[in-house]
């Protein structure tokens, strides 16, 4: 095992939004308590339309033909590598490599991200650490969400960890045990009133800002948050289609006012789970819907006193998961866990992540 108390990692993640690939190299230091990290380096590849066909469609594949497109992608993953390192000429010990999920099935106990790390390792001479996830899943668990184990390392300053992407989510410890849910739609719901007017978002929530509250529909949305406020499942597109959307399709209401009452329905459902844990909390707050200043303003209103909102820096905003993923990487070589029962329901805590070139 490994116990060296400075490391250079380099941190992959592929979203399921298929935006592209955050690359971001990151320093870890160790502390007498804890640890000390810094992003020193990140960006975003784009996929090219090719890429995004196969990535989107690779369920639909034959055995053998997955396997191909494994490897294919592991040596798309290093030459971008690759090609990050030698331009910002850095030099990583390892490489911590997340994949992207074709298929996700815990019950039937597997999990599969895209991306093999042998060939990760091929291309870039460097070690790989990859497939986080079928470990946990073996054991019981969900395979996710993963990310809160990084809070719980490396943002514990924090009482709650506020994700605003596709769909809002936060980690915060009750009872000195970490846990982490899925709140209720948002950006899924924002941009796709947005795409109506052939814009990919809705920039700084200014459309929003200009609509009026619609009542029915803000009742309608909470009517269907409140259905499983108890039960946390986990938030989904196929929910989204089903339930949300045609809310969202009522062609009687003006678009501004339903991306205003979308807004509002999302700042409330937000606040309210942040304040259900405890009252002057204060938030990390990370994901694209941090950069959404109208959503942050109306959360900041209705939280009031109890809740302090932090934005970090855009670097955190945008690379934490593949920091985290980093960092993940790093406890898997040091052989400590990086998987949290209690957040994904294993029958254990577990070091999750394949080996390769070590
Ligand atoms: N300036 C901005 N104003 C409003 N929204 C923004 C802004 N910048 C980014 N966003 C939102 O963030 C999204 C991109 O960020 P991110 O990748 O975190 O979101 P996501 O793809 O919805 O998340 P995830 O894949 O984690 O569910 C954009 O599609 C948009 O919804
Ligand atoms: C199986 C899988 O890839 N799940 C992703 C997905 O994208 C968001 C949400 O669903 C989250 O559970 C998870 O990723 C994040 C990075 C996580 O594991 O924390």
């Amino acid at each position: 095992m490994d116990s060296k108390d400075k490391y250079k990692v380099i941190g992959l993640m592929s979203g399921t939004s298929l935006d592209g690939l955050d690359i971001a190299f990151c320093s870890f230091i160790k502390k007498e308590k804890g640890w000390s990290f810094k992003i020193d380096k990140a960006e975003t590849v784009k996929y090219s339309s090719s890429w995004m066909n196969k990535l989107s469609q690779a369920h639909q594949l034959s055995g053998e033909q997955l396997i191909e497109l494994d490897i294919s992608y592991g040596e798309l993953l290093g030459a971008l590598t690759k090609d990050f390192l030698v331009r910002n000429k850095l030099k990583a010990d390892f490489i911590a490599s997340h994949g992207h999920t074709i298929f996700h099935q815990p019950r039937r106990k597997f999990t599969y991200q895209l991306g093999n790390g042998n060939a990760i390792h091929a291309i870039t001479n460097t070690p790989v650490v990859y497939d986080f996830r079928s470990l946990d899943v073996v054991l019981g668990g969900e395979g996710a969400p993963l990310v809160p184990a990084g809070d719980e390392f490396l943002f514990d300053e924090y009482d709650v960890c506020l994700n605003l992407g596709g769909i809002a989510n936060l980690s915060t410890k009750v009872k000195k045990q970490r846990l982490a849910y899925d709140i209720c739609f948002t950006n899924m719901g924002l941009n796709y009133l947005a795409s109506l007017v052939k814009k990919s978002y809705d920039k700084d929530g200014v459309m929003a800002s200009t609509g009026e509250i619609n009542s029915e529909l803000l009742k309608s949305l909470n009517k269907i948050y409140n259905k499983f406020r108890n039960k946390r499942p986990s938030l989904g597109r196929e929910m989204f289609e089903l339930q949300i959307l045609p809310l969202l399709n009522n062609k009687k209401i003006p678009l501004e006012d339903k991306l205003r009452t979308f807004t509002e329905s999302a700042a409330r459902e937000i606040i309210d789970a942040i304040v259900s844990h405890k009252k002057n909390v204060k938030v990390l707050c990370t994901g694209g819907g941090a950069f959404n200043s109208f959503l942050i303003s109306r959360m900041l209103e209705l939280g009031g006193d109890d809740v302090t909102l932090i934005i970090p820096e855009d670097e955190i905003i945008k690379f934490k998961e593949a920091l985290v993923f980093a960092f993940l990487g790093l406890l898997r070589i040091r052989g400590e866990v990086n998987c949290l029962k209690s957040v994904t329901g294993a029958s254990k805590d577990s070091s999750g992540g394949i080996l390769a070139g070590f």
